[in-house]
């Protein structure tokens, strides 16, 4: 069985986002098909940056170790975020809100406490993730960075990120990336960061798709569209959800051989776009290994299992896999 990084090592990375139980679970796995790692969480605000003036690079250290060991590159996910970054960030020692100016200042110390740790060892990081908005009619995503700073924290973040490594490609991550509306956000956000110089490299496509959504059709009108910025673009937490987005059912135990084939089907449409798109795509990652976990299994269901992966819970190639390198 040719392994993926093998498959595709003409066309961009294969990936696989970690955590501290599958790097070591999955070891094997990971050192065989995938020639590229993210943190799940590992390298996010609240683990990384825990208390004012504390940082803990323990677990994201481990993880580029085991990267290096095994000739495997490593993304850097992520630097700026409204989620999972600790409330104190904002607050001045009284409890209030701080000044812009002071925010940018916090962030840039972030950026580059965490990004000079890693400088040429992590080629390419998520510098924003998720700043625009879902809501009909809102361009960008309310949260703390918005209020504080303006608009123009994402310019701030990208410029800090690139005089910390300025080698590193620098991306701009997002979800629903292929809902024509949100896609057309984006996609004014990035030409607008182009316009104005900022050292922007890519956008990230988070990918996190199911049996019935986004379309065929959206998938391949929004990597047309990015690929049309000029930048790079990475595949960067893929998922195939056995479910639509809106189905909260629970009785599904294992999958189905229906699902399990709509699944290979959806696979190899979507490798298929990524080979239509293999000059502007350089990095496909799946967000996890194989089905023995999966942040799905939590999300939008708590606790609703869920095999979204090329790899079944034994870490034996699912039809998924077949479909896609054959
Ligand atoms: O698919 C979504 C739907 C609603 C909110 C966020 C997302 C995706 N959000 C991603 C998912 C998991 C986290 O570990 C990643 O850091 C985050 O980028």
């Amino acid at each position: 069985m040719k392994a993926l990084k093998e498959h595709f090592k003409d066309e961009f990375l294969i990936g696989a986002a970690v955590n501290q139980n599958t790097i070591d679970q999955d070891a094997d796995l990971l050192k065989t098909q995938f020639n590229s790692i993210t943190a799940e969480n590992e390298m996010k605000f609240e683990e990384i940056h825990p208390e004012p003036g504390q940082y803990d690079f323990t677990i994201a250290d481990r993880f580029l170790k085991f990267a290096e060991d095994h000739d495997i590159k490593m993304r850097g996910h992520t630097l700026v975020w409204h989620n999972q970054t600790p409330d104190w960030f904002f607050k001045d020692d009284k409890g209030e809100d701080v000044s812009r100016d002071e925010l940018l200042d916090r962030m840039k110390q972030h950026i580059k406490t965490v990004m000079t740790r890693y400088k040429g060892r992590i080629y390419a990081w998520d510098v924003v993730n998720e700043a625009v908005s879902d809501d009909e009619g809102v361009e960008l995503r309310p949260s703390k960075w918005l209020e504080i700073i303006g608009e123009d924290f994402i310019d701030y973040a990208f410029q800090f990120a690139h005089e910390a490594d300025p080698d590193a490609l620098l991306f701009y991550n997002d979800y629903n990336e292929s809902n024509p509306d949100k896609r057309g956000k984006i996609y004014r956000l990035v030409d607008g960061l182009i316009k104005r110089d900022v050292p922007i490299s890519g956008i990230g496509l988070q990918a996190h798709w199911n049996l019935y959504e986004p379309s065929y059709h959206d998938i391949d009108t929004a990597l047309k569209r990015y690929s049309e910025l000029g930048l790079t673009l990475h595949i960067t937490e893929m998922d195939v959800s056995m479910f639509a987005f809106k189905d909260k059912r629970t009785d599904v135990l294992k999958p189905t051989e229906e699902m399990l084939d709509l699944q290979a089907k959806r696979y190899k449409e979507f490798f298929g776009l990524f080979k239509k798109y293999q000059e502007h795509i350089s990095c496909v990652t799946f967000w996890g290994i194989s089905d023995r976990y999966t942040w799905l299994s939590d999300f939008p269901v708590k606790g609703r299992i869920n095999w979204p992966f090329l790899f079944d819970e034994k870490g034996k190639p699912k039809s998924s896999f077949d479909a896609v390198v054959n």
